[in-house]
């Protein structure tokens, strides 16, 4: 069981999704908005550590009208328990979810962060040796009532997302930039695919322009 998992993401057009110097600022007012709409309309989004630490994002609705029950549950992929207390994603403007790995669980568990986490009402869900199992994950998530899950980067989270086939749908906002640089990471990092036939096919299902954005929209073949 697992959750319609929809991967968002804003990059340029060579591909990269921050600069090497973690500058970000990539999607046009318009494509936010449209960003705020998707976060409105599912049960969850998750996001990497990787994100958590470079962006502090809060990951919930607030550039479009919308009421404290329309945030989703924020999910954090964090395997070695690293998120810190002062995140965002911890305060009480939404569930918080922070899947861990086993080999961090009893030192957490113990931790005086961990109190802290627990007394905010943040739940932690645990799979996996020494990395969260995202199958495991996303099971869970199902069970817990998570029907769609907005994933919401960075370059690893996604690459190991899509890896173990748990992306269903792909919307992309391509802006009309190029930053270059070899190591700004792109939308997909990870240890990546050795041959063209090992890669995740993929069927466009929609584009279209938005502000001086473009759209792209697919359909992940399995
Ligand atoms: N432009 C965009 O749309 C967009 C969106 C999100 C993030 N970003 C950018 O992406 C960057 C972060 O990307 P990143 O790749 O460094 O980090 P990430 O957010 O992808 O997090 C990766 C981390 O997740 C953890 N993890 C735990 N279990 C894992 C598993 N099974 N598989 C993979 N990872 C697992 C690991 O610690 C890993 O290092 C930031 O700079 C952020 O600004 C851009
Ligand atoms: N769609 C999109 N366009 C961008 O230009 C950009 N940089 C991101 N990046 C996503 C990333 O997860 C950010 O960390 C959150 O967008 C932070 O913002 P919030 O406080 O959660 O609204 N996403």
């Amino acid at each position: 069981m697992k959750p319609y998992v929809i991967l968002n993401a804003a990059m340029t057009l060579d591909g990269k999704i921050v600069t090497a110097k973690n500058s970000s600022n990539i999607s046009g007012e318009e494509d936010l908005k449209r960003v705020h709409e998707l976060r409105k309309n599912v049960d969850a989004i998750m996001v990497g550590i990787g994100t958590v630490l470079a962006d502090d994002p809060r990951l919930t609705v607030h550039k479009v009208d919308a009421n404290p029950e329309d945030n989703p549950v924020r999910v954090v992929v964090d395997s070695k328990c690293r998120t810190p207390i002062a995140a965002r994603i911890t305060n009480k403007d939404a569930k918080t979810i922070i899947a861990a790995a086993n080999e961090f669980k009893y030192d957490f568990l113990v931790s005086d962060r961990c109190n802290v986490f627990k007394q905010r009402g943040v739940e932690f869900f645990f799979s996996g040796d020494t990395r969260v199992d995202l199958t495991a994950l996303m099971d869970y998530l199902a069970s817990q009532g998570i029907e769609t899950l907005m994933l919401e980067g960075g370059a690893t989270l996604n690459f190991a997302m899509i890896k173990e086939g748990l992306i269903d749908e792909i919307r992309i906002c391509i802006a009309p930039k190029v930053v270059g640089g070899v190591n700004a990471k792109t939308l997909f990092d990870g240890e990546g695919f050795d041959t063209m036939d090992e890669g995740v096919n993929l069927e466009l299902t929609d584009s279209f322009s938005l502000g001086k954005d473009l759209i792209l929209t697919y359909k992940v073949l399995k």
